[in-house]
C-alpha cells in the first residue's frame, strides 16, 4: 500500500536553559487509508509532532517523506503549497470564520489548491454533503452547535481531497454524544479511503483508530490491541 508518511530519525528540540528535547529519533510510517490515533500525556510532544507532520514546523534532524517526497529540504513557499494541496487540518476549536457562511468557510479550505471559484463551490457542496451539513449551507457558524461546527471544519479540511487529514484534539470541545457523531464520521471517511491521524489525550477517541501510538520519551510506541485504554 502507498506510503503517505515516512518519518526517519526525526528529532525536534526547543532551545533554552535547559533545552527541551521533545521528539527524538522518531520513526513512523502511515499508509494510505490508515487511521492512526496518537496519544500521550500533556507535554509529551503530540502538538509538536502534528506541527512537523503538517509542515507547520521543521524537524531539526531526520527525514520526512510525504507521499514519497522529501519535505525537509523544501523552502517555505513550497512547503506552504504542499500543505495547502495535500494536508487537511481539523482543530479542537474549529477555527471557523464567524462572519462567513458555512459554504464560504468550506470554500476557503480550497483557496490554495488551484481550483477555480466555481470548482470550489461544487467541491464545497460535495464536502458538506459528506458531513451531512448541506442543510446549513447558508448559516453563519455562530448559529451552529459545537458538533455541527466541527463537521463544517472537517468539510473544509476535505475540500482539497487531501492525502492526509491531521486532527488535533478534534473532540476536545464536544460532549460525549457529539464526540460519538464526529467519530462515526471519521469511521466513514476511513471506509472511503481517507488517511487519518488523530492526536488526542483521550484514549477512547484514539481507541476508535485502527492503530494506536503513544508518545513516550519523545518517541512513538505502539499500543498493543486490547491494551487498557
Ligand atoms: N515553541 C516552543 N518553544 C519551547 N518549548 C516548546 C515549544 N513548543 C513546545 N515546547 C515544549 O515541548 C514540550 C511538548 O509540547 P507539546 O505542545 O508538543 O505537547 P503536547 O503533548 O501537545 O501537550 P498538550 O497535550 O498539553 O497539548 C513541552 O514541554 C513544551 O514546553
Amino acid at each position: 500500500m502507498t506510503e503517505v508518511i515516512r518519518l526517519t530519525g526525526v528529532g525536534r528540540s526547543f532551545p533554552g536553559d535547559p533545552p527541551v528535547h521533545v521528539l527524538a529519533g522518531v520513526e513512523l510510517t502511515v499508509r494510505r487509508g490508515d487511521y492512526v490515533g496518537i496519544v500521550g500525556p500533556s507535554g509529551s510532544g503530540k502538538s509538536t509532532l502534528l506541527n512537523v507532520l503538517g509542515l507547520l514546523d521543521r524537524p531539526d534532524t531526520g527525514s520526512y517523506l510525504l507521499e514519497g517526497a522529501e519535505t525537509t529540504a523544501l523552502g517555505d513557499r513550497q512547503r506552504t503549497a504542499l500543505r495547502g494541496a495535500r494536508i487537511g487540518f481539523v482543530f479542537q476549536s474549529f477555527h471557523l470564520m464567524d462572519y462567513r457562511t458555512v459554504e464560504e468557510n468550506v470554500m476557503l479550505g480550497g483557496l490554495y489548491t488551484g481550483l477555480t471559484r466555481t470548482q470550489r463551490r461544487d467541491r464545497a457542496a460535495e464536502a458538506l454533503d459528506r458531513v451531512a451539513m448541506s442543510h446549513r449551507r447558508t448559516f453563519l457558524p455562530t448559529r451552529l452547535s459545537g458538533g455541527e461546527r466541527q463537521r463544517v471544519a472537517i468539510a473544509r479540511a476535505l475540500i482539497g481531497a487531501p492525502a492526509l487529514l491531521l486532527c488535533d484534539e478534534p473532540t476536545g470541545n464536544l460532549d460525549s454524544v457529539t464526540t460519538g457523531a464526529v467519530l462515526d464520521l471519521f469511521d466513514e471517511l476511513r471506509a472511503n479511503g481517507t488517511t487519518l491521524l488523530v492526536i488526542t489525550h483521550d484514549d477512547t477517541v484514539a481507541g476508535r483508530a485502527d492503530r494506536r501510538i503513544r508518545l513516550r520519551d519523545g518517541r512513538p510506541v505502539p499500543v498493543a490491541a486490547g491494551a487498557p485504554r
